[in-house]
């Protein structure tokens, strides 16, 4: 074998690389008599894609334009306005369904806020913040802390280098003011003398030394507190803080960050602080505190879901820079925006069904999406979407799930919650799991009614009290598999007399 990249010796390498060369062409030299390679991914060059762009299509991609946010933007516009007249913006709590276009409304407007505030050189700064990933007091303050270190380092270092070579030049050019005695130099400065000057600048050198970065663990939480606070107040200036998916950090961590960054304002001196606060949850404010609830919720805005018509303009602005021309049946579209009305609105179901509608296009060769193709993409999210939710169970869900699937196998209809749990109680013995109690597993079948996976309907059986049938929203064979590559369940070899022990009962 040739490892031509190994060895520190130089000529050992070019000996390698040379046998490498003469392995190589008597390889292609037999097969290829032109040199050429064997064409494997030409013909998927050769075939005309779809896409123009298929970057415009991904999550990631930040529109110039959000068709039917107008209104919610010009509210936010309103609010944060007040920034650039050096005011404190009032607290801003953004609502709406997941894909609604949020999070792209706030971080347009905060761009916008942001290249005003330089244009008109009103210190303004917008910090963004996604909750999902950075869920703790610590983190949220850490990140915060950090973000404003930097910003100051670099307005030092930029005041330090304006400075220091104000300095070096009056130490070169002693031109004075004959009335007052100071170097003419300093007129247009904020020095009245250059004694002035160098305090300043060591002034600066120190504080430059002194700060320092939060680490992401082990400090006392009102260590961190302090520090980003100092960070914030070192300089004049309004920052405006998003925190999307505000509700993971209340839901892991209560309301403490909110509230500590709710009355900061009374007690900074230089700066300002509003807060921007971005919702799927409607009802997450029940959990805080009223004090934090009342200073938070100073404006609400509310982010309907689209409907059809809505979507059909949102993919349409897309699909002219997206694809090439042609590309697009006319039903595509409007099938797409019609599956992602359905959903609740959804923009982001709307843009993945039509990206992933063209790469199922672009996999049959085809040069024109179809309403077929439409529809298997459809299938296919949702396949995906139910594999990923299935995955993400918990141990006992799942083993709650995999029952009723068995059940249904054996071609039991309306499934009812005892038959379920006798199931599912000889499977936890058979993978040594705890037995939870019927009532909790009636709770876990209502969860995995509300994710989708299965439908769960109380029937009333007269004076024998109410049941719930159940049966299987999701496709029986993929599921399965889900669930036996989980590996406690995936141990179970012979599952057939859990089933007949239903018969025993
Ligand atoms: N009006 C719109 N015009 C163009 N694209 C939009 C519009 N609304 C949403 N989108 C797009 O839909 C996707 C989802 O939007 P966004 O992330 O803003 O939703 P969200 O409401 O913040 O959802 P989540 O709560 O799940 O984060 C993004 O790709 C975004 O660019």
């Amino acid at each position: 074998m040739v490892d031509n990249q190994s060895g520190s010796d130089n000529e050992e390498r070019t000996n390698s690389a040379q046998s490498f060369e003469v392995d190589l062409d008597e390889v292609v030299l037999e097969d290829e008599p032109d040199g050429d390679n064997q064409g494997l991914f030409d013909d998927l060059l050769d075939s005309e894609p779809i896409f123009e762009n298929k970057e415009v299509l991904r999550p990631s991609y930040t529109p110039h334009e959000l068709p039917h946010r107008k209104e919610q933007i010009n509210k936010m516009a309103t609010i944060l306005v007040a920034a650039l007249r050096g005011e404190t913006p009032s607290n801003i709590l953004i609502y709406g369904k997941t894909g609604t276009g949020k999070t792209a409304s706030a971080k347009f407007v905060s761009q916008e806020l942001e290249s005003t505030s330089q244009k008109y050189s009103v210190p303004c700064d917008v910090e963004y913040i996604n909750c999902e990933v950075t869920d703790t007091q610590y983190r949220v303050l850490a990140q915060l802390a950090n973000k404003f270190i930097d910003k100051n380092e670099e307005l030092i270092d930029k005041r330090l280098t304006e400075y220091e070579a104000l300095r070096e030049d009056l130490s070169n050019d002693v031109g004075v003011d004959e009335s007052s005695g100071t170097p003419s130099r300093l007129d247009d400065t904020e020095f009245d003398s250059v004694d002035e000057l160098d305090d300043r600048i060591e002034e600066l050198r120190q504080d430059r030394e002194e700060m320092e970065q939060v680490p992401m663990t082990g400090w006392p939480t009102d260590r961190v507190y302090s520090v980003f606070f100092e960070a914030v107040d070192y300089r004049e200036r309004v920052v405006v803080i998003m925190l999307d998916e505000i509700d993971k950090l209340v839901e892991k961590s209560g309301d403490d960050t909110l509230y500590n960054l709710s009355r900061m304002n009374s007690e900074l001196s230089n700066s300002r602080v509003s807060i921007m606060g971005i919702s799927n949850d409607l009802k997450f404010t029940d959990f805080l505190d009223p004090r934090v609830k009342s200073s938070l919720g100073e404006e609400e805005i509310v982010f309907p879901p689209y409907d059809a018509n809505q979507l059909r303009d949102i993919l349409q602005h897309r699909a002219d820079v997206a694809f090439k021309p042609d590309a697009l049946t006319d039903d595509v579209i409007p099938l797409c925006a019609a599956f992602a009305a359905q959903e609740h609105g959804d923009a982001r179901r709307a843009l993945d069904l039509l990206r992933t509608a063209g790469e199922l296009a672009e996999r049959d060769q085809q040069d024109r999406i179809l309403e077929e193709h439409v529809r298997q993409a459809q299938d296919k999210i949702e396949l995906d979407r139910v594999v990923e939710v299935v995955r993400t169970l918990p141990t006992q869900s799942k083993l709650v799930l995999f029952s009723t699937i068995l059940l249904e196998k054996n071609g039991v209809h309306n499934i009812n919650t005892g038959e379920v749990y006798n199931i599912y109680k000889s499977l936890c013995e058979e993978i040594d799991a705890d037995v939870l109690t019927q009532r909790r597993v009636t709770d876990l079948i209502s969860e995995l009614d509300m994710l989708g996976i299965v439908n769960a309907v109380v029937v009333s059986k007269g004076r024998y009290g109410r049941t719930k049938e159940i049966s299987l929203s999701v496709p029986i064979e993929e599921t399965e598999a889900v669930l036996m590559s989980d590996s406690r369940i995936g141990d179970i070899e012979d599952v057939q007399p859990f089933v007949q022990a239903r018969f025993d009962n």
